[in-house]
């Protein structure tokens, strides 16, 4: 029997962020493996029209929840959704559920987060700092708890180089920043937000740092853990491989490369590409549940969900096996044949994108437009190439997590643990991986149907056929157009044409001898 789901057992767990990509996860795997738990608490607000119930339908009936179903039932009667906005005042959580949740919760996991590069600052602080504080001072007041386990980023600290699991210090108090928003008008915030990320890439990273140091600084006598996961990828195993269900981080460029927009890419072809799966980081953010809660270690431990210093893989592998992908399995009505380079030189990049990217875009715009249709390409490829250089940064660096702490906590597991919540990624094949996790991507993001396959591939034929001719078609107007103008043209022209007649000519003397 694993300690670990026995200790989840007849536990009140509190989830924020349960509808994004690792609290959807993170819920199914606790229903699966202890479906003897007493109630999962959800902070949820309605969205896209539609109320918490309808949310948590959908979320219960999706095939990630096919399993739990099986194994769990009266799922249902044990997910209690609580309306709650992170970015009010006291939650905008009412007073009866607020009491339940402070009598009752066991265990709290707190996942959500604004994960906008691009967020303003006054947003991403009120949910990545502010929250933090204020679920900390809820927990305060919980005479059950147990564990407080917080998310944050393995990029919280990506201004430096190594990364230890310690909690950093950032240069200006959050406290200060809190309290500044408050009387500060949005477009001074803005004004101010580049010097105060200094070093730091984007507002995200920049505010995740902020809520681990409100952690420490509101820890009180709370048992807390902070984990940190590097790029957080489709499942690796568990319910099944290769579900992802959002267009974060990898999955929209590998979309934008499967369907062909993206044939070219700033990146560095050797440097690590830090992925880690979600299930692995669902894993261990339950070990780390129970250890805190059990063991309940002096300080705040800070645990690393990286895969880079255990089992490395580097961007040129992982473009390398997403395109043989794409060549087995398509994806359908592709714009262009998925190809392309990673180029870490600045006029490379440049280059590439003129030619690859902005120059079709606009030729398949003009042929709408002549076809009487809206042009929309150019405004994709737009779109895709703003995402591109935002993810730029953490595609031409490497960084060094150190993992004693994950290494320590795995082998304080019980072998049969190790088994159930396994996050050793030294187990990791990164082919077999990348290979489901861009299936993942068309079967669960893009909901395409396998039976399209020998479609897309004709597809991709003729989208071959039609480069060949427009290259051909190129060739020969520029030819013609240089002919026209230039002596020196016209006799190379003359010379290949004369050489052409002798080889031809030669060719089919020495075949008539032979008869
Ligand atoms: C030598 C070489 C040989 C071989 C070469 C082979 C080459 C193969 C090439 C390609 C193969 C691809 C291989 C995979 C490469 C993967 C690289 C992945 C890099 C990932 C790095 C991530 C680092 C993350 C570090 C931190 C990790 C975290 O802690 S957390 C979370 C990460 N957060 C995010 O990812 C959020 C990022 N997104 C944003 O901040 C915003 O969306 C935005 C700022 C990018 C855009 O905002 P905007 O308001 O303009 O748009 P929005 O409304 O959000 O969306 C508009 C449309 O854009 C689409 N979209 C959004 N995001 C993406 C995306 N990531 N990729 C593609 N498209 C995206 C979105 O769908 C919208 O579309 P429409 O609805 O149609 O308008
Ligand atoms: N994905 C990744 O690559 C990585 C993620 N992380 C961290 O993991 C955690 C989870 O990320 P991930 O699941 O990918 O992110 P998602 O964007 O998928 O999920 C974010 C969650 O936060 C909730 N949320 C956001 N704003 C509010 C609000 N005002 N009130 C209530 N809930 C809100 C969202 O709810 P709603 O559905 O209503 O929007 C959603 O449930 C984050 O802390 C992130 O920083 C760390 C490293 C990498």
């Amino acid at each position: 029997m694993s300690v670990i789901a026995a200790f989840y057992g007849g536990k009140s767990i509190l989830i924020t962020g349960a509808t994004g990509f690792l609290g959807k996860v993170l819920m199914e795997k606790l229903f699966r493996t202890s479906p003897d738990l007493k109630v999962i608490y959800i902070l949820v607000r309605p969205k896209a029209g539609q109320t918490l119930q309808q949310r948590v339908f959908q979320i219960l009936n999706s095939k990630l929840f096919e399993k739990v179903k099986e194994v769990c039932p009266n799922v249902h009667e044990k997910i209690r959704a609580i309306y709650a906005d992170l970015s009010q005042n006291d939650f905008a959580i009412s007073k009866e559920d607020m009491q339940e949740l402070l009598s009752c919760t066991n265990i709290i996991f707190h996942c959500a987060a604004t994960v906008r590069f691009d967020d303003t600052l006054r947003h991403a602080v009120q949910l990545n700092v502010t929250a933090t504080r204020q679920l900390l001072l809820m927990a305060s007041q919980m005479p059950k708890l147990e564990a407080f386990i917080h998310i944050s980023t393995a990029y919280s600290n990506c201004n430096l180089k190594h990364i230890d699991e310690v909690i950093y210090p950032c240069p200006v108090e959050p406290k200060k920043i809190i309290d500044s928003l408050e009387w500060l008008d949005d477009a001074i915030i803005e004004e101010i937000a580049p010097k105060l990320i200094r070093d730091w890439p984007n507002i995200y990273t920049y505010t995740k740092a902020l809520g681990e140091m409100v952690v420490q600084q509101e820890s009180r006598n709370l048992n807390i853990a902070i984990i940190r996961p590097s790029i957080v990828g489709a499942t690796w195993q568990e319910p099944f491989p290769g579900w992802v269900d959002n267009i974060n981080g990898p999955n929209g460029l590998i979309i934008a490369a499967g369907k062909g927009f993206l044939r070219a890419l700033k990146a560095t072809p050797k440097a690590v590409a830090d992925l880690i799966p979600v299930d692995t980081v669902v894993n261990l953010m339950l070990a780390v549940g129970w250890y805190t809660a059990v063991h309940r270690p002096k300080s705040t431990l800070v645990y690393h969900s990286t895969s880079g210093n255990l089992n490395p893989c580097n961007w040129h592998k992982m473009g390398v096996q997403v395109l043989a992908t794409f060549e087995k399995i398509p994806l359908e009505r592709a714009f262009r044949r998925p190809y392309a380079n990673f180029t870490s030189n600045n006029f490379t990049s440049q280059y590439w994108n003129a030619v690859s990217h902005q120059a079709p875009a606009i030729i398949y715009d003009c042929y709408l437009r002549l076809t009487g249709r809206k042009p929309r390409m150019t405004k994709v490829m737009n779109q895709i190439l703003r995402t591109a250089s935002m993810l730029e940064y953490f595609l031409n660096r490497s960084w060094e997590w150190s993992t004693y702490n994950t290494e320590m906590l795995m082998s304080e597991l019980s072998p049969e643990d190790q088994r159930v919540f396994n996050f050793d990624v030294r187990q990791l094949n990164w082919l077999e991986y990348i290979e489901n996790y861009v299936l993942g991507v068309k079967k669960y993001l893009l909901k395409e149907d396998m039976a399209g396959i020998p479609e897309a591939k004709q597809h991709l034929k003729r989208l071959r056929n039609i480069h060949y001719l427009f290259n051909t078609a190129l060739f020969l107007i520029v030819w013609r157009l240089l002919i026209a103008r230039s002596q020196m043209a016209r006799n190379v022209w003359f010379f290949i044409v004369s050489f052409c007649y002798k080889f031809l000519s030669y060719f089919r003397a020495s075949s008539t001898l032979k008869v």
